[in-house]
């Protein structure tokens, strides 16, 4: 069975962007949950996550919680800051309170429609981590990007300005979605290589700017365009540690499918 003998434990998360309404959101959640259930799926080996719209969380989370399922939830965005008249923004501490495990940061949607900059996403880290959130941090380089061939520096370099002022420690906490922009809903999945390069360099530049011991704890995950049929090939690289799903994680028979990676063979995409 092509598990991963990384130590790191694998993640799927699902990023079911802004779809699915709160009764829509519970029905996901409990088909999913059969199917994993019926397969006796292991979720110490591979965590499974949703990331709902916030209108849903609280329903998911009354589900989780009422049910004692084992899969874990969390948000697509977080407020830079605390508390007060910041119109429209959702705080990190009512993230927490709704029992959010995880959060996206810096997802290239946030970046594109609403201008999000380095600087900002590192201000997202930094508010998920004062309230008890684990960080997603998603980057990923733009078609322009990779035809230049640029793809690793642009990465590493999104990186770089997430983790400013960061504690080593909680670097080996922090998960980071490598996410190619021109591979988000399109279909053009990133070949298993492309996808291993820039992770094993996001690895890489960990150790460097801390060390080794941080670089093997931080998980690295792949997201564009996975779908059961080619999460396999992805997850048989060494420096990816599970993926970040968009459209394929509406589909519960989809997405327990990429959760049962390992008993899929792992195709050339
Ligand atoms: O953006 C994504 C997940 O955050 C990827 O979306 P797709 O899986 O739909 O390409």
């Amino acid at each position: 069975m092509a598990t991963k003998q990384t130590g790191r434990r694998v993640l799927m998360a699902g990023n079911w962007k802004m779809n699915l309404d709160h009764r829509e959101a519970v029905h996901l959640v409990q088909k999913l949950t059969w199917i994993l259930q019926d397969k006796k799926h292991d979720y110490e080996r591979v965590e499974v996550a949703v990331l709902p719209a916030f209108t849903s969380i609280r329903s998911v989370q009354t589900l989780i919680d009422g049910d004692k399922l084992h899969l874990v939830h969390g948000a697509q965005d977080i407020s830079q800051y605390d508390k007060g008249a910041y119109t429209g923004d959702v705080s990190g501490e009512m993230l927490s309170k709704l029992g959010c495990r995880y959060v996206l940061a810096g997802h290239s949607e946030r970046r594109q429609y609403h201008n999000e900059d380095d600087q900002l996403v590192n201000a997202k880290v930094q508010a998920a981590f004062r309230h008890g959130l684990v960080p997603i941090l998603c980057v990923g380089e733009g078609l322009e990007v990779r035809r230049e061939g640029r793809q690793v520096e642009h990465t590493v370099g999104q990186v770089q300005a997430a983790l400013d002022g960061l504690k080593a420690e909680q670097v080996a906490d922090i998960v980071i979605a490598y996410e190619p922009v021109w591979a988000i809903g399109t279909g053009e999945v990133a070949t298993p290589d492309d996808a291993q390069e820039v992770c094993a360099a996001i690895r890489q530049a960990v150790a460097e700017r801390y060390d080794a011991n941080v670089a093997d704890a931080v998980r690295v995950l792949y997201g564009g365009s996975v779908k059961a049929a080619n999460s396999a090939g992805i997850m048989a690289q060494p420096d990816v540690d599970g993926c970040l799903v968009g459209g394929a994680s509406l589909d519960p028979e989809e997405f327990a499918g990429i959760c049962r990676y390992h008993e899929l063979p792992s195709l050339p995409s």
